[in-house]
Formats: C-alpha cells, structure tokens, sequence
C-alpha cells in the first residue's frame, strides 16, 4: 500500500523544539453521536478523535452506514455531537447554540457538493457571492473579490452566465470559488467529483491540488480510491470508529497524478 502512518490520534506531546506549535484548522476528540429512534439507538460515531493541521488535504473514507456523512454534518456546523468535542479555531461546537452554528457555519466553513448547490436564477458572479449576502455584506469590493476567485478557477470568461448554460464542471468551479469566499477554516467537499467525467474530474482534483499548495486546508468525502490518493492523508472510518488514518506518500500522489494525465490525453486523442 502506498501510505504510510499519519500524524496519531491522540494530541501531540509538548514539543521541546523551538518550532512554533501546529495550528489546527479543526480538531476532533471522541467525538461520539446517537441517533435516539423509537425502538433502538444507532450509535453512528464511537468516539472519533483526529486533527486537521492548517494546510492539510485529507479524504475521508469508509464504507457505507461508516459514519462519514455524520462525521461530515458536524464539520459543517449541521449537527452537533452527542459527547467529545469538535474544535473550530478556539470555539468547541459542541457548547454551541443553533444560531452560533448557523452563524460559523456561514462564516468560517467552504462547502462544495457533489450536485453544486448553485442558485439557478444568479449569474456566476452572484453565486460565488451568496455566502457574503448571509453576513449582509455585498459591496463593490465584495464584487470585486468574487470576480478575482471566479478568474482563479478559470471562470473569468464566464462572469455573467447562470448555471444551466454552464457544464458540470465549470459549475463545480463555480462551487469551489463560493466556498472560499469566506476565507474559511477548511473547505469541506462531499463526493464534488461524484457527478462529472474523468477528465472533468481531473480538472476539479488539480484545482484542489493547486488550492491546498496555496495553502488551503482541504477535506473531502470519497468514495474513490483514485481521488483519496490525490490528498495528503487518508482517513477511513469503519462502523463508526476510526479504523484507519494513513499519510499518502508524495510518490503515490505523483503516480495517481500521472495515471489521471494518461487516461485525460487518451481520452482527448479519441475525442
Ligand atoms: N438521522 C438519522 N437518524 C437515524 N440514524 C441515522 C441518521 N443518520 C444516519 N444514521 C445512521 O447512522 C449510521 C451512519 O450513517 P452515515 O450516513 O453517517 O454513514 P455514511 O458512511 O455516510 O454512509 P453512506 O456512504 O451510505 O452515505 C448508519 O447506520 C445510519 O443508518
């Protein structure tokens, strides 16, 4: 296999170095939730504990019933956990209220979807703004910066077009510009490769490659092996716990990179 052990899921002893500490874009300790139904309790996270240093690129894996889109619902501020503690910066969700959590969830996390989630009636411009309008902030500077991430993601020539006269994949950059307009902790991504074409698919996986060498934290729900290998480090979970957490070694990233460009130019030479 071409990982090899991650960072631990336990927090990292004191360093005695003179290094500055890591900085965690969110942090995970034994986060546990139950969902009460009427004749049972499904208990879909068993304590899950993890960190996501600032700058990381991580897939989350595992099978289905895994409790990957529990786990996702409170990275994304939706729900909150049962018992442990999800941190956000200095804030624990856990003790937040709904309104606290609509409010970081508008403010500080990058949502990008398997189906875009994009306003149908709004040009790309707006739709890249959306998230600003929530704050009641939507000004000519707002403007300006939708239209720098638009260029960023290839859209400059674009700036004026609503979603239905846009491809799948120019829609999903149009998604991935809208959660960055934020500047947010991370970018959560769920299956945002789940609907397009390889090369599509490429397109959209070198984005996230460019946006994490940028600096950008990045986590994203797969599926695909080929698109967990693309991340830094591989997350997977299996009935609820933690089964495994696995950096990507830069190599296999490299050769999963390639493999991609060999089948995008083979599919183009018949096209
Ligand atoms: N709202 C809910 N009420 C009751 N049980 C739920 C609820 N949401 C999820 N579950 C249960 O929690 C467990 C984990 O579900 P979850 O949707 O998180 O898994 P998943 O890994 O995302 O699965 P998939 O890959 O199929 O989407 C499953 O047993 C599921 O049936």
């Amino acid at each position: 296999m071409s990982v090899t052990d991650a960072y631990g899921t336990s927090p990292a002893p004191a360093s005695k170095s003179t290094e500055s500490p890591k900085r965690f874009a969110t942090s995970i300790r034994d986060l546990k939730k139950e969902y009460v139904l009427k004749s049972e309790t499904v208990r879909a996270l068993r304590g899950v504990s993890f960190d996501v240093p600032e700058g990381d690129y991580v897939a989350i894996m595992g099978p289905s019933g895994s409790g990957k889109s529990t786990l996702l619902n409170m990275l994304g501020c939706l729900d909150q956990p049962t018992s442990g503690s999800l941190m956000l910066g200095d804030d624990d969700i856990s003790t937040m209220s709904d309104d606290q959590l609509a409010d970081i969830r508008s403010r500080r996390i990058g949502f990008v979807f398997q189906s875009y989630n994009l306003i149908q009636q709004l040009s790309v411009v707006e739709n890249i703004q959306v998230p600003l309008y929530y704050q009641g902030k939507l000004g000519p500077k707002q403007r300006e910066r939708a239209v720098e991430l638009a260029k960023q993601v290839g859209l400059g020539d674009r700036l004026d077009h609503r979603p239905t006269q846009l491809s799948g994949g120019q829609q999903q950059r149009v998604a991935i510009a809208r959660s960055l307009v934020n500047d947010p902790f991370f970018v959560l991504a769920d299956e945002p490769t789940g609907n397009l074409d390889s090369i599509t698919t490429d397109e959209i996986l070198a984005i996230f490659d460019k946006l994490n060498a940028e600096g950008r934290t990045i986590i994203l729900v797969t599926h695909e092996d080929d698109v967990a290998l693309r991340a830094k480090r591989i997350v997977r979970l299996k009935d609820g716990m933690l089964h495994t957490d696995e950096l990507v070694e830069e190599s296999a990233r490299e050769a999963v990179r390639a493999k991609h460009a060999i089948a995008v130019a083979e599919l183009k030479a018949r096209e």
